[in-house]
């Protein structure tokens, strides 16, 4: 973050804690506008003499420097701290009426101060790339606006007992806040209650807004919203053109569109008729923003419904422990839906000990025995692992050599079929050396990434068509939804993947899954790599038996006996995080504590170091015995794409002090002398300690 400082100085009016100063009734109205730059709070403009004065909510051209910004006005009539002669007036007013009601604008205002980030460029992530840049919000003639609704409207299964109970429980809150969590197993018709409370909702004349974690899951449940409701559904994603993310965005902000699917970014889209909102998955880590502004839409959706008084919905098999905390407090209202829709049974879990067994390219005996039977018995067979590629390094038997990443503390993923080394953290590539550059032997790929098992599984089951689903084999548009139809068809007997695979997808004929390597998970430096790894292993489960056979389980791991692993097992995920829950009480961390890490990195070891140091310094000065201080320390991967990368961990059991103590050393971070010499940045309740 850079400082022009001089600038910021004086012009800065810090409207989270501003204070009207002496009133300079002169002429023109001041007014504090948030302008999309790295500097907190608002500036003063004066209104234009020969136009109307711009309402709260629209958007203004300014000067800011030498550049022409697009910015928000926030309030108006606050007077300034400058005289009004060294007050620059606007250059133009571009929208006569809110482009952002009050209460969003608060939203925003209240997201920018609690992740501690600029408020100018918080409201700029929420609007669309062409609203940002200050063009008008209309629908242009070209746009046609969204797809119709079908004509003829499904009706879906009728509910189950416990479907119902869900819809109610909700429904009785319609206009009134209250949290959710819909704690449903995998294959138990979530998805069916979420129709029914949109329908509920748009009956009312209220729209609905609904978040998911990431794109790839989004086609299914797209087309079951489109084909069963009766209203236009906008979708909005970051592979959107910015045509269509303008389009959808108005026609949220009109009513015109009755459903909002979106991924998290779309937590900020405005609506008309607020109805309800709801949160699949609400345990993925992709809910999460992991760079720049780094907010949780789950979190702002929960604050969203209580500012906007709607109920707000949480769904999840494997709820983080996040959300269950909040239903032992209190906080939440739970619902659950602890059976299979359509009376499928959940599938046995299984561990399969690898200890001095013998490995096919990471396949057990056992699981492929399985696997044949399943496929004679007419089964689809899924497969997870979590690294695509080939191998995840390509080596040398005779001396130990290792091709790694030039630029980061990490081996170079071996990809076969491109025949290239390729860096999974910093994307730099190239051919692998013919031979071993240290002893001249030859070079052999070690361990398996998805390729790898993929050509394994063509050996093995040369009459089954294998399909595998990861980043690289899904980077063509339009790939991944070919692939999953084919799934869905029975074209395929065979899927492997990664995460893309496992999560929320409906395949009646999957009746074995496995989990390939459940060790990646278990050793993990990061306090959260067990939560997740449960949920991945839940929800690669919840893929098999989901149609009228029974499914099968089987999660390889060297660690049979491992404690959170067995009770994972055998009391299923409630269990689990039980016993989870209570580690995170003793260790004091969240949810039973709050977070920031303050991340540096440089290209020199050095001066991460050195900045973090500082920084300890000035938050240790504050004084705060309740906040604690971690480090600083080297990230553990410490040399990624080229820099040198560590981090201060900031720790408090309540979140005020912590929050305070943020919020009053920030502003002097930046003029450290160290400051200038890294790039840093704060997360506030990060989601991974990397
Ligand atoms: N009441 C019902 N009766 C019969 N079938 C149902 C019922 N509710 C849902 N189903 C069917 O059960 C299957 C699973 O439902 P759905 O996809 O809604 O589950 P889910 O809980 O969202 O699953 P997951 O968390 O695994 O993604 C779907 O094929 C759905 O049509
Ligand atoms: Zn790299």
């Amino acid at each position: 973050m850079t400082r022009p400082d001089s600038m910021a100085a004086g012009l800065q009016c810090g409207i989270m804690t501003s204070q009207p100063t002496s009133q300079n009734s002169d002429t023109l109205p001041i007014l504090q506008v948030a302008v999309p730059v790295p500097l907190p709070g608002c500036f003063d403009y004066l209104a234009l003499a020969d136009a109307p004065v711009p309402v709260v909510g629209a958007r203004v051209r300014v000067m800011f420097g030498r550049r022409k910004l697009v910015g928000m006005v926030m309030t108006h009539g606050r007077g300034s701290e400058l005289p009004q002669s060294r007050i620059k007036p606007i250059l133009e007013v571009l929208d006569s009426s809110p482009l952002i009601d009050a209460s969003l604008l608060g939203l925003l205002q209240w997201a920018a101060d609690y992740y501690q980030y600029p408020l100018g460029e918080v409201i700029a992530s929420a609007l669309p790339k062409t609203l940002r840049q200050g063009q008008p919000a209309e629908l242009k003639p070209r746009h046609r606006g969204l797809p119709a609704p079908c004509e003829s409207l499904g009706s879906g299964p009728a509910l189950n007992a416990e479907q119902q109970q869900a819809v109610a429980a909700v429904s009785s809150h319609w206009g009134r806040f209250q949290g959710f969590l819909l704690e449903g197993i995998t294959g138990s018709g979530k998805t069916e209650v979420y129709l029914h409370l949109a329908q509920a909702a748009l009956a009312q004349g209220k729209q609905v807004l609904v978040l998911v974690p990431e794109i790839a899951l989004t086609p299914q449940l797209v087309a079951r919203f489109r084909e069963r409701l009766p209203t236009p559904v906008a979708v909005m994603h970051s592979a959107l053109s910015d045509g269509d993310r303008h389009c959808a965005w108005l026609l949220a902000r009109s009513g015109e569109a009755g459903v909002i699917i979106g991924t998290r970014s779309a937590v900020f889209v405005p609506w008309a008729r607020p109805g309800l909102i709801i949160v699949d998955e609400e345990h993925d880590p992709s809910l999460k923003q992991h760079e720049g502004f780094r907010y949780h839409a789950r979190d702002l959706a929960m604050l969203r419904g209580h500012r906007e008084s709607v109920p707000v919905l949480l769904g999840s098999a494997t709820p983080s422990l996040e959300s269950l905390a909040n239903v032992q407090r209190g906080q939440y209202q739970r619902v659950r839906l602890p059976a299979r829709a359509g009376g499928a049974e959940l599938p046995r879990i299984e561990l399969l000990d690898l200890r001095r067994r013998f490995l096919d390219e990471g396949l057990a005996e056992p699981l492929l025995e399985r696997m044949q039977k399943h496929l004679q018995q007419q089964g689809q067979v899924l497969l997870f692992l979590n690294r695509r590629g080939f191998a995840p390094a390509l080596l040398c038997h005779d001396c130990g050599w290792v091709a790694d990443c030039r630029r980061c503390d990490a081996r170079m993923t071996w990809h076969a079929r491109a025949a290239r080394l390729r860096c999974h953290h910093c994307g730099y590539e190239c051919s692998p050396p013919p031979r071993c550059p240290a002893c001249d032997s030859a070079l052999a790929p070690q361990g398996e990434g998805t390729q790898r098992i993929e050509a394994a599984l063509q050996r093995h089951f040369p009459d089954y068509p294998v399909v595998r689903i990861d980043r690289d084999s899904t980077s063509r548009k339009g790939s991944l939804e070919d692939a999953l139809a084919e799934i869905r068809s029975g074209h395929y007997r065979i899927l492997v993947g990664t995460q893309m695979l496992a999560k929320g997808h409906d395949f009646p004929d999957v009746t074995l899954a496995a989990v390939l390597d459940a060790d990646q998970g278990l050793f993990s430096s990061d306090f959260r790599a067990i939560e997740r790894l449960a949920q991945t292993i839940v929800q690669v489960a919840g893929r098999a038996g989901r149609g009228e056979r029974r499914g099968e389980v089987m999660v390889q791991t060297h660690q049979p006996d491992h404690p959170l692993l067995r009770s994972l097992i055998a009391g299923g995920y409630a269990r689990f995080a039980e016993v989870l829950l209570e580690e995170r009480r003793m260790a004091q961390l969240p949810p039973y504590a709050s977070l920031a890490l303050l991340r540096a990195e440089a290209t020199e070891a050095h001066w991460p170091q050195a900045f973090l140091s500082e920084a300890y310094q000035l938050l240790a000065a504050q004084g705060d015995a309740r906040v604690q201080l971690w480090g600083p320390a080297p990230a553990p991967m410490e040399r990624r794409a080229g820099r040198y990368r560590a981090q201060l961990l900031i720790q408090a059991e309540q979140r005020a002090p912590l929050q305070a103590v943020l919020r009053q050393c920030l502003p002097q971070l930046g003029t450290l002398e160290t400051a200038r010499r890294v790039r840093w940045s704060l997360d506030v309740d990060p989601a991974d300690l990397h």
